[in-house]
């Protein structure tokens, strides 16, 4: 699982190893050329060490740090580029605004601090993307916490990184507030052809924005893939208990009006789901919980359940309660979970590398 995602070459290949009293950082990471890394893990798992590194600010006694083909660090021959000359841009938990600065002033702030024709144009995206053009005359007083984080993320990208560091940025928001930001995050990493990288320990938040998924552990990797294999791996369950499952990325290609049912392509079939009224062609992420996977050996007839895949069974194991088992399964390229019977396991007779009817009950739609 340590390869580069599914999205093309590696953007940024970092190794740093850091023995730091009682903890020591140990990582090398591969992260792909666009969307979003998330670093999941626990407190003290080292994801802000890591993501720090990333921008200069701190320095690992032994550490590469190569953004595609640019080196930032490089301990071998004693090269470390400072924060200052590295096209970071960073989002923390707090939007750390200038207060006696009006929102467009904030953002001319960043721009100043490169001042080229390009950064204003992203900075243009930005404000478009992030839906804040009508802030512009606001100061930051009068902005609510999601505004001001909005605020933030298109000051950093008003400096034109080339890549982009979030530090748990929705920590700080109540639940409305992070409801509210997330559809923003999600704009962007679809718009943005930007690699960024997300730390976070919000298993929503892993499961709406991550393209690539780092699981840190005790400052290791754990695990390092694309998001739908990682989700979908039977010995690290990330989405715990009843969220057990993975995301699949899709495009709306057909609605049944009649019926307010779209139809969702995926690189392994199609699935249907209510209807939200989006434009055909729009890229859609959606969540396949393991407790509403079925199997059967044999097409089911005359029944409700209107999501019918083929997939093969690639691993089988013990799940939390005796009673079950938890089936990896894959349906064209896409890796999914099924949570069934150890009963039904055994007397339909399944087997590793079968392949299977696979019923799905629930697509939630994530964004
Ligand atoms: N200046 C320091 N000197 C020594 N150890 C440190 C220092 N700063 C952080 N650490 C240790 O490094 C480890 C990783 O910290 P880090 O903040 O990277 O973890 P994290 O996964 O981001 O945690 P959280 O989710 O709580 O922010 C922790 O054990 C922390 O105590």
């Amino acid at each position: 699982m340590s390869a580069p995602s599914a999205s093309g070459a590696s953007a940024c290949i970092v190794t740093l190893d850091w023995p730091r009293g009682a903890f020591h950082l140990q990582v090398d990471l591969r992260l792909p050329a666009t969307g979003v890394t998330v670093l999941f893990g626990a407190s003290g798992s080292g994801k802000t060490t890591v993501l720090r590194c990333l921008a200069g600010l701190e320095r690992a006694p032994q550490g590469r740090v190569d953004l595609a083909g640019q080196l930032w660090q490089d301990e071998a021959h004693r090269h470390f580029l400072p924060t200052w000359k590295r096209p970071v841009g960073m989002v923390f938990q707090e939007a750390s605004l200038f207060e006696h600065l009006s929102v467009a002033a904030n953002l001319r702030y960043g721009l100043r601090r490169v001042g080229s024709v390009r950064a204003a144009r992203t900075l243009e995206a930005a404000i478009d993307i992030l839906g804040i053009g009508h802030l512009m005359d606001r100061m930051p007083e009068a902005l609510s916490g999601g505004e001001r984080q909005r605020t933030a993320i298109a000051r950093a990208l008003a400096t034109d990184p080339q890549l982009l560091l979030f530090d748990e940025p929705l920590a700080a928001l109540d639940p409305a507030r992070k409801k509210e930001v997330l559809p923003w995050l999600e704009r962007l990493r679809a718009e943005l052809r930007l690699p960024m990288v997300y730390v976070t320990h919000a298993p929503e938040e892993l499961a709406r924005l991550a393209d690539h998924v780092v699981v840190l552990a005790q400052g290791r990797v754990l695990r390092q893939g694309p998001v739908g294999e990682v989700l979908a791996a039977l010995d690290l369950p990330l989405l715990g208990g009843d969220e057990q499952g993975v995301v699949i990325d899709a495009v709306l290609a057909e609605r049944a009006s009649r019926w307010h049912l779209a139809r969702a392509d995926f690189a392994g079939g199609s699935l249907w789901l209510r209807d939200t009224e989006r434009p055909l062609g729009s890229p859609l992420r959606l969540r396949l919980q393991a407790r509403d996977l079925s199997l059967a050996t044999q097409a089911p007839q005359g029944s409700s359940i209107q999501n019918l895949l083929r997939g093969r069974i690639e691993a089988v194991a013990d799940d939390r309660h005796p009673s079950q088992r938890l089936v990896r399964l894959r349906v064209g390229d896409a890796p999914m979970l099924a949570r069934i019977t150890a009963r039904a396991w055994d007397q339909l007779g399944l087997a590793i590398g079968q392949t299977v009817w696979i019923q799905v009950k629930t697509v939630a739609l994530l964004a």
